[in-house]
């Protein structure tokens, strides 16, 4: 007797399913300049079963890509990434090819995303036919020396449940059969003879042709994510951009997959579909225990969707924790810069953004100490400058960014050639940067009338004077790097010259790279009320 029953789904424990450690993804690593772009620089987390970690960070710090190296659609250059313990960074072959089953991207743009010139059940299904879905994996019990034939491969037996789509329990001649409910199939789709000799042979077969379960299966996808199963034989221009997206959503989870990389998923889309898009995604999570990583720059999105948040900047994940504590007590002066951006939705409450001044440094060029050091508005200052105001540093700070993009910017042969010449070239504007960095400061009665550049120098404590003296020289020779390093000789301080390390700053867990939390230092708070008063990253 042949007898197939439904299995529950198994529970599922809260433990870590990706481990990231010491990931890096350089581009053009191996180019002549010899300069990579270090889109992702050597960032460690972990993302637990079940949940959804978000991503969040400007413009061009590393998020996309450090989704697309997770699930292996860039190769790492250094680090790993364990899946269920397991490195998936050196897979290829058959074994790279099984493994992306588990671990799919939605990508930002439903518009460009979707092959226009297939039907939506083809998008669907196309994954279905590159991975001959489905293998059915079987594990036999009650028969210690097995062998599984036909649709079916055998299952380790002390692996768990999670994997296993049947399992068929031997005795004598009979056998129970457990299909995993989200397969669309039934008992009477599977044929099972099983074959007691010197080792138990169990052949398990599909009755119904691949194709029609993968039909059935792409038909009860788009039903799944709010389609009709008529629109199988539609085109994806004639869908709105949310049905689209929908589309996409359907693809990504054809495989089943346990990890799946949300890149931007609704912001392409109009706000008013945005939440119902969202609410799909967390009701598929819910339904099928996916574990997502969610990449967005909406923050109030983030707030609403995620576990736990990581913060990125110039390839580095600055802070991550739960969601709530780090938007409710941000640690990272860049988190508090981030929020402090978002507007305040109580026009009673007046608040004043922190104003990030400047750009990102360049991914080819990052800071050697604090990636986020050229900008941050919590920086340690050495202290014997305790007397300058905050204009002045804002003014020192200034510079230092000018001197540094001035240093990276590859001189033209054009520039090279006046050079020799002895001809002008574009330092000669250095006294013009120096007095627009520093002559607002003067506050004496005349200061709005235009400043020659002797009456900004001579108007500075003797202490800035004396080190600008010396930049202005060597950028005047065209001496780039060393009036950088003069820069920093004299105002620098850890933050310029160390990568901090990552510190726990609360019980839950949540981890924070900055030098302001060691206790040698002032914590960032207090530092940011006291430069910025009632900023609004709080
Ligand atoms: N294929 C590539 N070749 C070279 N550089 C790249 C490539 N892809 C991305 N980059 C660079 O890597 C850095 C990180 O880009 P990435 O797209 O991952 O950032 P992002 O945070 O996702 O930005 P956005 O929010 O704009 O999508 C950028 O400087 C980008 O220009």
């Amino acid at each position: 007797m042949t007898q197939v029953v439904e299995s529950d789904e198994s529970a599922r424990e809260e433990d870590v399913l990706v481990e990231v450690n010491g990931l890096k993804k350089y581009y053009d690593a191996g180019s002549l300049t010899g300069t990579p772009v270090k889109a992702v620089d050597g960032v460690d987390f972990d993302i637990r079963r079940g949940e959804t970690l978000g991503l969040v960070g400007e413009s061009g710090c590393g998020k996309t890509t450090l989704g697309r190296t997770l699930v292996h659609l860039e190769a790492a250059t250094e680090g790993e990434v364990l899946f269920d313990g397991r490195d998936v960074t050196s897979l290829s072959g058959s074994e790279l090819k099984r493994w992306r089953r588990n671990a799919q991207i939605v990508f930002q743009d439903p518009e460009s995303s979707l092959n226009d010139r297939m039907t939506v059940g083809e998008i669907v299904r196309e994954p279905l036919d590159v991975h001959d879905w489905p293998t059915l994996t079987v594990r036999v019990a009650g028969a210690s020396d097995a062998t599984v034939t036909g649709d079916a491969e055998a299952a380790d037996p002390t692996e768990s449940g999670r994997d296993v789509d049947v399992t068929v329990t031997v005795s004598d001649d009979d056998a129970d059969v457990a299909v995993r409910d989200s397969l669309p199939i039934g008992p009477e789709d599977l044929a099972v003879d099983v074959d007691s000799g010197s080792t138990t042979t169990v052949d398990v077969e599909l009755i119904p042709s691949k194709s029609q379960v993968r039909r059935a299966h792409v038909r009860e996808l788009l039903e799944r994510v709010g389609m009709q199963r008529e629109h199988y034989f539609r085109y994806p221009h004639q869908f709105s951009g949310g049905q689209r997206q929908r589309v996409g959503i359907a693809r990504a989870l054809a495989l089943e997959p346990e990890f799946v990389v949300l890149d931007e998923p609704v912001s392409a889309l109009d706000v008013s579909v945005q939440a119902k898009i969202l609410n799909l995604l967390e009701d598929l999570q819910d339904e099928f225990g996916l574990t997502y990583l969610f990449i967005a720059h909406d923050l109030a999105v983030v707030r609403h969707i995620c576990d736990r948040v990581a913060v990125m900047y110039l390839g580095n994940v600055m802070e991550l924790g739960a969601a709530d504590a780090l938007f409710d007590e941000p640690a990272n002066p860049y988190t508090h810069s981030l929020l402090s951006a978002i507007p305040e939705p109580d026009p009673t409450i007046e608040s004043d953004p922190i104003t990030l001044r400047g750009t990102p440094p360049s991914p080819r060029d990052p800071p050697t100490g604090c990636p986020f050091s050229t900008r941050c508005p919590a920086k340690i200052r050495p202290d014997e400058f305790d007397h300058l105001d905050d204009e002045t540093w804002a003014a020192i700070d200034d510079l230092h960014r000018i001197v540094r993009e001035r240093g990276r910017a590859e001189r033209s042969l054009r520039e090279r050639a006046r050079e020799v010449l002895g001809m002008e070239t574009r330092f000669s504007d250095v006294e013009d940067i120096v007095v627009e960095a520093f002559g607002r400061l003067d506050r004496t009665p005349d200061a709005t009338a235009e400043r020659s550049f002797e009456a900004v120098m001579d108007a500075l404590p003797r202490d800035v004077r004396g080190p600008l003296v010396d930049v202005t020289d060597h950028l005047r020779e065209n001496r780039e790097e060393d009036a950088l390093e003069r820069l920093l000789d004299a105002f620098g301080s850890e933050c310029d010259a160390t990568s901090p390390a990552y510190y726990d700053v609360d019980e839950g867990g949540r981890v924070s790279m900055c030098h302001r939390h060691d206790p040698a230092y002032d914590e960032v708070g207090p530092v940011l009320e006291e430069r910025y008063g009632d900023y609004a990253g709080r």
